[in-house]
This record gives structure tokens, C-alpha cells and sequence, in this order.
């Protein structure tokens, strides 16, 4: 489903990631963990279709993401992927219901699912609510749900918890988990976050020890 190999990259030449390859099957999970600054989203938008790689390559169910031209790609990406940015993008003077709605008009989709996805994630009751007004957390959920309104194959996942506590948390990880399994989707979280570490067992870390 999602395999990335030989994948080498760097913004300066003094600088060097060192990528480890990626397999994972559908409804497979990974954690890639790393210190600040070790290229976690680096190598999360180089996953997500958003940065090409200086060399080797990310396969999607068999489809080359970097041998697509700029507007397939972004066609490919709206349909198969969701991402889940460090900081929400979501537009805060719309509605929750409103930012989906936009979603689903970007990728094609129906939105037919947005009820259900709102339900899931605990935020149905906040959909006539503007995101500015809502507490981090519920802007977080929104944002999930934004990145799995078109019900993507690989969702990608960059430091969900980071500004969260203890208990919202966990529920965000619960909550990613259970939407990837309920779509039988890839799961790649990518963190500095200890705490998401006994949730997932299958990871990777790169840069050294975090
Ligand atoms: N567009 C860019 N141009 C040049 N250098 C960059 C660029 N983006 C990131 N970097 C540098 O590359 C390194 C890795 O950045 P990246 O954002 O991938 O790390 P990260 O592990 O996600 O960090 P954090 O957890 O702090 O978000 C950092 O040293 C950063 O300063």
C-alpha cells in the first residue's frame, strides 16, 4: 500500500536525513519518532505527496507519487491521502460543518460521511460553532475529521498531541487509530511525544535517541 525506498533529501548540503525505507501493507501503523528538528515533517510531506524527495521514491498502491505531474498529483493526494498538519489548517472564521463541507468540495467527495465522522470524533454537537471559538482539542478533532472526510487509504499524522494534555491526548491517538482501522487505512504518526509511544507498537526513530 504505501512503500517508500531510497528516499534521500536535505535543504543544505552541510545537512543529511537519514530515511529509513517504509513498507506498510493496508491498515498497517507506524510511529516514526524524533527529536525536534530531526526531519520528522520533513519526511512526513515527502510521504504526503508535498515535498519530492532528491532521490528514490513513494509508492502508493503501485502509483509513483513523484513521477505524477503537479496537478495529478494534487488530484491523487485529495483522493488517497489525509494529513493531519502540526498546526490545524482549518479556516477558524467557518463552521466545523462548513470546513468539511469545503473539504469534501476540494476532494469530489460527497459528504456523506460527515455526520458519522463528527459523531465519532465527538465534535457533532459543535458543528454550527465557528472554529475559532472552539477549545484546542475540539479544533484538533476538527481537523482530524477534515483529513479523513474524503475517507483517504493513508492518513499522516504530524505531532497530533503536541499542544494537547494528558488526557486529550490519548484520545486523539484513540481516535486516529480507530478511524484508520475503521477505513482499514495506513497510520503514520510522526512525534516527539512520549506519550503516544505505548499506543502504537510498530515504529521507527530516526536522528537518534528522542
Ligand atoms: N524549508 C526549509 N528550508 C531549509 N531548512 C528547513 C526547511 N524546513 C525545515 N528545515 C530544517 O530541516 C530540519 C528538519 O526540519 P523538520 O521540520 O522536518 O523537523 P521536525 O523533526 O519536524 O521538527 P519539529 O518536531 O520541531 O517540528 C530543521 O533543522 C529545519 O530547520
Amino acid at each position: 500500500m504505501l512503500v517508500a525506498k531510497n528516499i534521500e533529501f536535505h535543504y543544505s548540503p552541510d545537512q543529511n536525513f537519514n530515511i529509513p525505507d517504509i513498507s506498510l501493507n493496508q491498515g498497517e501503523q507506524l510511529l516514526i519518532l524524533g527529536k525536534s528538528g530531526s526531519g520528522k515533517t520533513t519526511i512526513l510531506n515527502m510521504l504526503g505527496g508535498l515535498l519530492k524527495p532528491l532521490k528514490g521514491e513513494v509508492l502508493i498502491d503501485g502509483t509513483s507519487l513523484y513521477q505524477l505531474s503537479g496537478a495529478a498529483l494534487d488530484k491523487f493526494r485529495g483522493k488517497n491521502i489525509g494529513i493531519i498538519f502540526q498546526k490545524p489548517h482549518i479556516l477558524s472564521p467557518l463552521t466545523v460543518e462548513e470546513n468539511l463541507r469545503l473539504a469534501n468540495y476540494f476532494s469530489k467527495a460527497k459528504g456523506d460521511k460527515n455526520e458519522v465522522l463528527l459523531k465519532d470524533l465527538g465534535i457533532f454537537e459543535k458543528r454550527k460553532a465557528k472554529v475559532n471559538t472552539l477549545s484546542e482539542g475540539e479544533a484538533q478533532r476538527v481537523s482530524i475529521a477534515r483529513a479523513l472526510a474524503n475517507s483517504p487509504k493513508i492518513i499522516l499524522a504530524d505531532e497530533p498531541t503536541a499542544s494537547l494534555d494528558d488526557e486529550n491526548a490519548g484520545k486523539v491517538v484513540k481516535l486516529l487509530k480507530e478511524q484508520a482501522e475503521k477505513f482499514n487505512a495506513v497510520l503514520i504518526i510522526v512525534t516527539h511525544d512520549q506519550r503516544v509511544k505505548d499506543h502504537i507498537s510498530n515504529q521507527i526513530t530516526i536522528g537518534g535517541e528522542v
